[in-house]
């Protein structure tokens, strides 16, 4: 029995007349290449359904379009062949086409000091639209970060002062006696407390960016938090850490300040939103911030455009 025998109920027309903003499918297991390695993925198809009269898309034609992806390295224009594959593939029924790709990236991340490396998971989305008004391409990673709390540092070091007047009150200073006092439990007293953090980075595209930014988005982000959460760790790869996260306390707001003004730097961006979450050790609930720039929807006529118009400021 050929096709033509079948029937065929994606094609019936129906009484409701009503346009559909986003048909396809969802969960859809695809390897994909990205960062140079070949990845497993899950990917989301869709188009609108513009005739309100017709009852259903033709799934098979997105999904086997979509296997194209997995051959070439994944970049802007390949997903714009293939979303134009997609509006092609329902000619007369839709303007809008829709993808979205999600995976994690395997990076391997050197040590601090010693000639190590491991591998660092980072979950990544790409998403991308060809409307009427253009074609835009959003990236969104997660990473992982230490975060040491800026006031329990400020109190642990009262607490130290408070413990050295105790313990040298009216003796004259001994260099050798101060210097055992300071590297025993005895003097330094009090620690700060340091949590496990997260940042999700969402950036839009410029419109002619020719390569998804994952690794340059990721190296501006850890570059700018400097306490990355780390892969192989030595004692001394540990110690470096340690004096990275005593220099450079913060809040949550100071996480996603310096994440704002390292995305600002980044180039072929045209908007981002970016979200830290701050896994406390001092409450049970999470400290959080959030920031943006430019980030309104795109898919309105002109809205694409003004995006690339804005100044960074
Ligand atoms: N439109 C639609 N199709 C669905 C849905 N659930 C399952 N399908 C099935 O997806 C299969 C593929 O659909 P089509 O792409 O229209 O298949 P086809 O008619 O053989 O392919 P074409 O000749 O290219 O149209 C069909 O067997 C549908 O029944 C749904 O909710 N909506």
């Amino acid at each position: 029995m050929n096709s033509t025998n079948l029937p065929d109920i994606a094609a019936q027309t129906t009484q409701q007349q009503q346009p559909l903003d986003w048909v396809g499918m969802q969960g859809i297991a695809l390897p994909l290449q990205l960062a140079g390695q070949r990845l497993k993925a899950l990917a989301d198809a869709g188009v609108s359904l513009d005739r309100g009269d017709v009852r259903g898309i033709h799934m098979s034609r997105l999904y086997l379009t979509l296997q194209q992806v997995q051959d070439a390295a994944l970049e802007p224009d390949l997903l714009k062949q293939l979303l134009a594959r997609f509006l092609d593939s329902h000619h007369g029924l839709s303007r809008q086409a829709y993808v979205a790709l999600r995976g994690e990236a395997l990076l391997s991340r050197p040590a601090l000091i010693s000639p190590l490396a491991g591998w660092k998971s980072y979950p990544f989305e790409v998403r991308a639209r060809q409307d009427p008004w253009g074609f835009h391409v959003e990236l969104q990673v997660r990473l992982e970060y230490s975060s040491t709390c800026p006031c329990s540092a400020a109190l642990a070091r009262q607490l130290i002062q408070q413990r050295f007047t105790q313990d040298f009150a009216d003796q004259p200073l001994n260099h050798a006696r101060l210097l055992d006092w300071l590297g025993s439990t005895q003097g330094i007293v009090a620690t700060p407390h340091s949590q496990r953090s997260e940042a999700t980075l969402q950036v839009r595209l410029a419109e002619r960016a020719e390569d998804l930014p994952l690794l340059a988005v990721i190296d501006a982000a850890e570059q700018a938090l400097g306490t990355a959460v780390q892969t192989a760790v030595k004692r001394a790869d540990e110690q470096a850490f340690a004096l990275a996260n005593g220099q450079n306390p913060m809040f949550c707001e100071d996480a996603a300040r310096r994440l704002h003004d390292a995305l600002l730097r980044l180039l072929g961006l045209s908007a981002f939103s970016l979200e830290v979450v701050h896994r406390e050790s001092l409450h049970a609930h999470d400290a959080v911030a959030r920031s943006q720039w430019n980030w309104h929807p795109a898919a309105s006529p002109g809205s694409a455009a003004s995006d690339m118009c804005q100044s960074r400021s």
